[in-house]
């Protein structure tokens, strides 16, 4: 029998924290009992090793977050209509609690599981908080989805974003907790084999160390601006993979960032344009869903891309053994931290889909089991901006160098020196721990000498732009 006290299930997806958190903050508003849920449903199964296993450390951190409040993070695994009716059984609860997402599939599911739960008289809501502006909110003076970053950045970086609600104390626990599963028996680092132990201490989960970061971030925040682009520096803010599982929300940042700058730091706006590319990607990817898996400009389906992904340049990419040291030094930074430098992705992804003129779809394939700050729309977006088939994308002639890239922003060569060890009298420890981290059966050792290059530059670039050239002239 549900009554107006019974309690609300709180389904926690990527949004893994207590503070910024309006479905949250609603439920606890209503003085009911909440239930918090996290369900091993298809979707989570699908994810790439870095990210699953990240999610596994993540869904540790909340749940001892939880109980400090009185509460406990029930896990279930199965389908999420069935394991929401079981608890609501269970329960006894009169409602269900979600923050939105926004790719295709879990939007599908989404809809059919409120279109059925509130058919069988089950309240159903679901909340804003992953992103500062939902992608149906903002559109062009025409009333269209923007495809262009800059017009969307001018109409919403003056908007009134909602602030932050404060993480609750205290929740209502239920009167009975309903079972749940333990985290171990998910074996959700199954698939990272070696890596797990190299990357883990690169990653500190939780929201307490994303809320740590914000703190480090905001007191170099003005060296933002002029650093960002340096791989040699710590000059970003390193909060993508909080973002991504939601340890942190933009709300949170933004408002944070923005009192930074009224108070003259320098860095706030250009810090604020970054974190609206991220809404640009979410904006995309809601309007165009195919973003995540076809070319957005379709004329692109005409490139002669090499779509096999088990080509041997291919895989000299993945294995970072391309004999381009920066790229190579990219790719190991990703594999050793679970993270690239921004710089780093673009110089790697151009390299890839331009050098070695490969299909993105293969790059960000490979980034989506590697990276532990792995996301959908930033992926893909990233991928096909750096193709050229993107929205909004580097134009078909822009083709990074890498010599100049690594010239430019590492000029000391101390990136390469953090992440390549071949040829180095003295390595360093995170050049030597790639070798760790690599799965064995690539049979890599650090005796190995370092590559030769697998496509020679100039006739790599000279490829491309011809072929890039003869696909516009037609
Ligand atoms: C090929 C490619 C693939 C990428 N894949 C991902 C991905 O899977 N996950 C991911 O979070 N980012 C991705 N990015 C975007 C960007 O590289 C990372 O967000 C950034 O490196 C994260 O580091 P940071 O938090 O220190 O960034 P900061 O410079 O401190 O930026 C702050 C925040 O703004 C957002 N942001 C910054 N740049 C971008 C951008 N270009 N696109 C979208 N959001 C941005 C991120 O949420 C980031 O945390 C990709 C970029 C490229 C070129």
């Amino acid at each position: 029998m549900k009554s107006g006290q019974s309690p609300i299930i709180l389904w926690f997806r990527r949004d893994l924290r207590l503070s910024d958190h309006p479905a949250l903050a609603a439920a606890v508003r209503s003085r009911r009992p909440i239930v918090p849920v996290f369900i091993l449903d298809d979707q989570v199964q699908s994810l790439g090793a870095a990210p699953k296993w990240r999610l596994g450390l993540g869904l540790k951190a909340f749940a001892q977050s939880l109980e400090q409040t009185g509460s406990r993070l029930i896990l279930r695994q199965g389908d999420a209509l069935d394991v929401l009716c079981d608890l609501i059984e269970e329960t006894g609860a009169g409602a269900v609690f979600w923050s939105r997402a926004y790719d295709p599939d879990a939007i599908n599911r989404d809809k059919r599981i409120k279109a059925i739960l509130a058919g069988q008289g089950t309240e159903v809501r679901s909340f804003a908080g992953h992103l500062l502006f939902e992608p149906w909110t903002i559109a062009t003076k025409a009333g269209q989805p923007f495809r262009v970053f800059t017009p969307m950045w001018r109409s919403v970086h003056g908007r009134d974003v909602p602030s932050p609600e404060l993480a609750p104390a205290r929740l209502t626990a239920p009167q009975t907790w309903p079972a749940t599963d333990q985290l171990v028996d998910w074996r959700l680092d199954q698939n990272m084999r070696r890596g797990a132990c190299v990357v883990q201490p690169f990653v500190r989960p939780g929201e307490a160390a994303a809320l740590d970061q914000l703190d480090g971030f905001l007191e170099r925040i003005d060296k933002y601006r002029e650093q960002r682009d340096r791989l040699d520096d710590v000059g970003t803010s390193d909060l993508s993979e909080y973002l991504a599982l939601g340890e942190i929300g933009p709300r949170a940042i933004w408002h944070r960032v923005q009192n930074a700058g009224w108070t003259g730091a320098s860095g706030s706006e250009t810090y604020l344009r970054q974190l609206v590319w991220r809404e640009f990607a979410y904006h995309l990817m809601y309007h165009w869903p195919d973003l995540l898996t076809n070319n957005w400009k379709s004329e692109w389906d005409a490139f002669p891309w090499n779509t096999d992904p088990d080509v041997p340049e291919v895989w000299a990419w993945r294995r970072a053994r391309t004999g381009v040291p920066v790229v190579d030094a990219g790719l190991r930074q990703m594999y050793v931290t679970g993270r690239m430098h921004n710089r780093a992705r673009m110089i790697v992804a151009s390299y890839l889909t331009k050098h070695l003129m490969t299909h993105w779809k293969i790059g960000a394939d490979w980034f989506a089991d590697c990276l532990t700050d792995w996301d959908p729309a930033a992926n893909a977006m990233g991928w096909q901006w750096v193709a050229g088939s993107g929205p909004d994308a580097a134009p078909y002639f822009r083709i990074f160098n890498p010599m100049t890239q690594r010239e430019r922003f590492d000029p000391n060569s101390e990136y390469l020196h953090r992440w390549v060890a071949e040829g180095c009298t003295d390595p360093s420890a995170t050049a030597l721990a790639y070798f760790d981290a690599a799965p064995r059966s690539w049979g890599l050792s650090r005796e190995d000498l370092y590559p030769d290059p697998v496509v020679n530059l100039r006739e790599g670039r000279a490829r491309a732009l011809h072929h890039y050239k003869t696909r516009k002239d037609q």
